[in-house]
């Protein structure tokens, strides 16, 4: 019976069949005659007895899988010194259709680094050089062909597990499967991952403790193999995870994998010896180098061939961490003096692997990949969605229940607002038609035209939460940045009505403005278009600047200004002319929302005048606009109200703008930036050395 190293590994080059024994060879020979269902059950050495069966059918690009390869990869990140340091250094490797490639090595040695360049998600200050070709061809990878399980949990943590699942699986699958299927993939879904006790509980987040860090990164897996992509990204995926859970999950995911011909590529810290055999290909990286890429079942025996054997009964991926582990060099030699030091040994095995035979096969299967190419280009495979329409509605409908259930979104919100109006209310009380009721009436409709509105900040960090499961769900194409920005905008309308109206109600009729429906209904329209802009320019606000502290700044910054400048604490006239008059005051909303509420306020109403001494003289609340608060009288409230609804469309407008420039720009600067890389990179004759010559 053949052992399971021998025959988990589907493709054999000619190399690696001379270099093992004979009764490998057998083994080989039979895999060469795929597909084959091999029992085992045979001891293996050093780790364990094997007793599961394993399917291992060969895949090629033009069974519409995704072959990835990449070849003298590099990539760099600034040193704070000026200059540049590599943390992927000139790796060439490949991962193809039914096979796992895990990536594995000591902390900080590249792998998340090496994941996020073959997706394609590399940092903004990141430098790469070297091909990363998707079936032969130079491509990027479209939006929705590949999945990316990354390290952080970003999940609605408001939902329940059953709930984050079947509302994604509404948001990709397509429209051709009935609510039913959807209903059955993501319980299915659920189940493979275990997480079948948990369906109810909600995933929990910052406040409000829920799943454990295990459980909710068994969600975001679920999540990101509902569709079955052509290709799943993990970073990470067994972290938090018991080693049983860990077996489970990384089992699961590769029987999926072998049985439909997708491509794993994943990287894994300390995997059990069981996780460890169901990898095809591993690639073990050690400060960016690569110290053996090949099938993972001879690992073993490349350690062994360099003088590392690993120890009887010891897991073999805890022998080679350990072995290539620098981190903690000056405690290994207290321990036992007379130990090579690691950085030796990781050059022995980075210079005897280059020099390796398996080097030349990882070459070889490279040059066969990108030769053998694919009938199709990546991008007429994406999978098909549901419909813009259908996306719209389901992300109405999740954004609803979350801005329901997080306090902090609105509920909060509303409170203080109450509590701020009746503050109003009382302090502005039955405010009179008496000629010191004049100012009291512009004050509070400034209050409330700007330090109310200026409060809808308050959701930002709600926002920036939503943003997070936005840009990942994006990234691997659940929907577009559309659909979002009209979902967000519909959920939040109710909202934003409630918390305008009541406490609007609230200081409107305690103070006794302007008697007359038309009045409140348009002062509360004003409001709640104000709070709409607030929430429209905190939306780029956090489009530009992700971070919530440094996007709260901004955002208030920018409202201050808007504010100076809005013609209350400077009259119009009076402001200087450039900046503040020209543009801002034209610019900032509170100019509209100002003029607007004091047109609705003043109009019709009359005032004892003051030159008179309160002798019988009158003025009028239209004279008081544009004399007092040099108000443009020419056009309507209507029209200052049409404005500030205008600005709401223009800021969501914006906002998408921006998310699609920002989306189409950055692929373009990373491949320009990679091109100039590419120009100046010489490849070294030593790979230790660092490349200061790449900028
Ligand atoms: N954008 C970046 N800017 C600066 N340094 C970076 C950047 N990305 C990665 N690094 C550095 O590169 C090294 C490798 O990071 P990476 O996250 O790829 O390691 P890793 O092997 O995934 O680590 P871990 O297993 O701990 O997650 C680290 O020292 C990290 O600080």
């Amino acid at each position: 019976m053949a052992s399971l190293q021998d025959t988990i590994h589907p493709y054999v080059g000619e190399s690696q069949l001379n270099s093992n024994s004979s009764a490998t060879q057998t083994s080989l020979e039979m895999l060469l005659k795929a597909p084959l269902e091999v029992e085992t059950s045979a001891p293996m050495p050093n780790h364990g007895v094997v007793d599961h069966v394993i399917r291992v059918e060969p895949w090629s690009n033009s069974d519409n899988g995704i072959s990835l390869t990449w070849e003298d990869l590099w990539v760099t990140v600034p040193d704070g010194k000026g200059s540049r340091r590599p943390i992927i250094q000139g790796l060439t490797g490949f991962a193809r259709p039914g096979e796992v490639l895990a990536i594995m090595g000591p902390s900080g040695c590249g792998k998340s680094t090496l994941l996020d360049a073959l997706a394609g998600r590399l940092g903004a200050n990141t430098r790469q050089a070297g091909d990363i070709l998707i079936n032969g061809q130079k491509q990027c990878l479209s939006y929705g062909t590949s999945a990316y399980v990354t390290q952080d949990e970003t999940l609605i943590a408001t939902l329940t597990v059953r709930e984050a699942v079947y509302y994604s699986a509404q948001l990709q699958l397509p429209n051709s499967m009935s609510k039913s299927e959807k209903k059955e993939r993501a319980e299915m879904t659920i189940r493979e991952m275990g997480l079948q006790d948990a369906m109810n509980t909600r995933i929990g987040g910052w406040g409000a403790k829920g799943l454990s860090g295990g459980q909710k990164r068994r969600v975001s897996i679920c999540i990101e193999i509902l569709t079955r992509p052509k290709l799943l990204f993990l970073d990470e995926p067994t972290s938090g995870l018991d080693s049983a859970a860990s077996y489970y999950v990384m089992s699961r995911i590769a029987k999926l994998e072998q049985r439909e011909g997708r491509t794993i590529v994943t990287s894994i810290h300390q995997p059990s010896s069981e996780v460890f055999r169901l990898f095809t290909n591993l690639c073990l990286l050690s400060s960016g180098r690569v110290v053996y890429f090949g099938p993972a079942s001879a690992t073993i025996e490349f350690f062994a061939s360099n003088g590392f054997p690993c120890p009887t009964l010891q897991n073999p991926s805890d022998h080679f961490l350990r072995t290539i582990n620098k981190d903690f060099d000056e405690d290994i030699e207290q321990g036992s003096s007379g130990k090579k030091v690691t950085e030796e040994v990781i050059d022995i095995l980075v210079q005897s692997f280059k020099s390796s035979d398996a080097y030349e096969e990882v070459k070889r299967q490279v040059s066969q990949i990108c030769k053998q190419g694919g009938n199709e280009s990546v991008d007429q495979k994406s999978r098909s969605h549901a419909s813009f329409f259908t996306q719209c509605l389901v992300l109405t409908k999740r954004s609803s229940v979350n801005m329901y259930r997080d306090l902090g979104y609105y509920w909060l919100r509303l409170a203080i607002y109450v509590f701020l109006c009746l503050g109003l209310g009382t302090i502005y009380y039955d405010i009179g038609s008496g000629n010191n009721s004049i100012e009291a009436r512009g004050a509070m409709l400034m209050f409330i035209a700007s330090f109310l509105t200026f409060m809808a900040i308050g959701g930002f960090p709600s926002f920036v939460e939503d943003m997070k499961v936005f840009e990942r769900e994006r990234l691997n194409g659940h929907y577009g940045t559309t659909a979002f920005a009209i979902a967000n905008t519909l959920s939040a309308v109710p909202y934003l009505l409630l918390v305008s109206l009541i406490p609007g109600a609230l200081a409107y009729y305690l103070t006794g403005l302007q008697r007359g429906f038309e009045h409140f209904l348009y002062f509360d329209l004003v409001i709640f278009t104000c709070m709409m802009l607030v929430e429209s320019l905190m939306m780029i606000v956090a489009s530009i600047v992700p971070n919530f502290l440094m996007g709260i700044i901004t955002g208030a910054g920018i409202q201050g200004l808007m504010i100076l400048g809005g013609g209350f604490f400077r009259l119009p006239n009076d402001l200087p002319k450039p900046f503040w008059k020209y543009p801002l005051y034209y610019i900032a909303f509170h100019k509209y929302a100002y003029q607007g509420m004091y047109k609705n306020e003043f109009e019709g109403l009359v005032f004892p005048s003051e030159q008179t001494g309160g002798r019988g003289g009158v003025v009028t609340g239209e004279y008081i606009l544009k004399n007092q608060f040099q108000v443009e009288m020419g056009y309507s409230k209507w029209v200052d109200l049409g404005i500030l609804m205008g600005m709401v469309v223009l800021y969501r407008v914006l906002f998408l703008v921006i998310i699609k420039t920002l989306e189409n720009v950055k692929p373009a600067i990373s491949k320009f930036m990679s091109v100039k890389s590419k120009q100046k990179i010489q490849v070294m004759e030593n790979p230790t050395a660092t490349p200061t010559h790449m900028n």
